[in-house]
């Protein structure tokens, strides 16, 4: 995903003038209703599985599993491969359609790319929301897919284009916390819905991802195309006009010019992935796929998914489990915010680093607590209300240390690290290991609790060790370098600048201003 500080830093010599106009806040704040959608998506699946109704109709075999052995095995209550699928078929689709859209974005525009997400968007929640049959949900599901793939590709690139230099790191952070609040708006509507009388309040939860996909797609409509996408598809004297709207000044040359500069010189680079293969850019490499695959292996996704299937696992009621899913969603979206304020001041690597203590130690405690109570065979007995709420407290302290470290630096740092002639490609393989990894662990996540048990978690714990340990040693400190300026923090690493030597960085603006994705 593009994102936050493509502009000139303060290092760079360049101070574009320009304004926070409203022309822009109500473009960018339109824009990311595409995180909303995605978040939603991300939320809602697991509420709806949770809910009887909703089992008995499409998934019966795993409602009389989990009717029948109320006191056996409660970690293999919820095992289907095809409940999973439900769930995980949004991913797939989405990996898809991420690599289409790439092309989308680029020759036709990112307006185009948003509309079509929107639309896509819209199929999707209404074929799930009026689901009669299995397929239905899954078709639905794969819609939904295909929308957020171009959604994604497009909104971030669409807001990092349109933004004001200055204000990019900021609004890259506010598409993940956009993410946020769609996750938390799903949980909050899935503890409403779940109790209507009657058991349809499932199709109220599915078809409601038509609000924002409506948004979107109308909005879509409305939304200017950005300067960028304008001079790469040859209109250049639009592209001018539509500058000086955004910003809210007539003079914008400096500005434009480095922009048709930037779009020229990414025009000669005709094969960005064999580009990226070059020795100069394994730091580069790495980052784009380890990046993204440690983000998901944080298991974040096992909440986010699950929660309210795991909270029923560990002994809450129905409408008490949704609930939980929803303090951990508000968890989530608060301390995305402290990210916003945090990760310009204190640093991209304490922020991971913090956040990766935080993590490992509440894993490692659920682990502990779960282990205790339910044993190898899973067998809880007597579980006190007060017991699953430490765990839960467990899981929100995790959830904050994720929220303000893997979850928007994992979009933002691949995003300020890509050189201009590697970016496209970086960046596609950025969301499509992202988007792979999240597949991989919401297909297998309710197998692997059925067969690791409570040390689930701590196959995740070893992750965040791992992770923890990759950013002290190989990761630099990005805060506040220039994007051109980056070349200079791998040069001087203790690792990387094996792979610098002779390495001659094309300097200046030229390679700031075109994120492509
Ligand atoms: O907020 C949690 C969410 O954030 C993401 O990592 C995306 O950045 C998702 O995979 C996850 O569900």
């Amino acid at each position: 995903m593009a994102g936050g500080g493509f502009g000139p830093g303060p290092g760079s010599g360049k101070q574009y003038p320009g304004n926070l106009t409203p022309y822009v806040i109500a473009t960018c704040v339109i824009a990311a209703m595409g995180g909303l959608i995605f978040g939603y998506d991300i939320g809602i699946s697991g509420g709806v599985t949770s809910m009887d109704s909703f089992l008995e109709k499409f998934f019966p075999s795993v409602y009389k599993k989990e009717k029948a052995d109320k006191s056996t095995n409660q970690y293999c209550k919820f095992d289907s491969l095809r409940l999973t699928m439900f769930t995980s078929s949004l991913y797939l689709a989405a990996l898809m359609s991420s690599i289409v859209a790439a092309t989308v974005t680029r020759k036709l525009g990112r307006k185009l790319s948003m509309l079509l997400g929107g639309v896509l968007f819209c199929a999707g929640a209404l074929l799930n929301g009026f689901a009669q049959a299995v397929w239905m949900l899954i078709v639905g599901r794969i819609f939904l897919g295909f929308g957020i793939g171009f959604a994604n590709q497009a909104v971030p690139l669409y807001l990092s284009e349109m933004a004001p230099y200055k204000y990019r790191g900021a609004l890259n952070i506010g598409f993940q916390l956009s993410i946020t609040i769609g996750i938390l708006a799903a949980n909050v509507l899935n503890y409403g819905f779940a109790k209507i009388k009657g058991g349809w309040g499932w199709r109220l939860s599915l078809g409601g991802a038509m609000v924002p996909a409506l948004i979107i797609t109308v909005g879509s409509l409305v939304l200017p195309e950005t300067p960028n996408s304008l001079i790469e598809r040859g209109k250049r004297d639009e592209a001018r006009d539509k500058l000086r709207r955004i910003r809210g000044i007539t003079d914008v040359d400096e500005e434009f010019e480095d922009l048709v500069a930037a779009s020229e010189a990414s025009r000669k680079v005709d094969d960005p992935w064999r580009n990226l293969l070059q020795r100069k850019y394994r730091p580069h490499l790495t980052m784009a796929v380890l990046i993204p695959l440690f983000q998901q292996f944080t298991g974040i996704n096992v909440i986010m998914f699950y929660a309210p299937v795991l909270f029923k696992t560990i002994g809450f009621g129905s409408s008490a489990s949704l609930m939980s899913a929803v303090v951990t969603g508000t968890v989530n979206v608060v301390a995305t915010m402290v990210s916003i304020y945090g990760v310009d001041k204190w640093g991209r690597r304490f922020l991971f680093l913090e956040g990766g203590i935080q993590m490992l130690i509440c894993q490692i405690a659920v682990s502990i607590c779960i282990g205790l109570k339910f044993g190898v065979d899973g067998d809880p007995g007597q579980l006190p209300k007060w017991y699953a709420s430490v765990v839960v407290a467990f899981i929100c302290v995790y959830v904050a240390g994720f929220a303000w470290s893997w979850g928007p630096l994992g979009w933002l740092v691949p995003s300020e690290i890509f050189p201009l002639e590697i970016r496209s490609a970086a960046q596609s393989l950025n969301v499509a290991v992202n988007m792979i990894f999240t597949f991989i662990v919401a297909q297998v996540f309710l197998t692997m609790l059925c067969h690791m048990k409570f040390g689930l978690f701590l196959f995740f714990a070893f992750f965040v060790v791992v992770m923890t340990f990759f950013i002290y040693f190989f990761l630099p400190e990005t805060k506040n370098i220039p994007i051109e300026e980056m070349a200079v923090v791998w040069k001087k690493h203790w690792f990387w600048s094996r792979f610098m030597t002779g390495v001659d960085y094309p300097n200046g603006s030229l390679e700031m201003n075109n994120p492509k994705v």
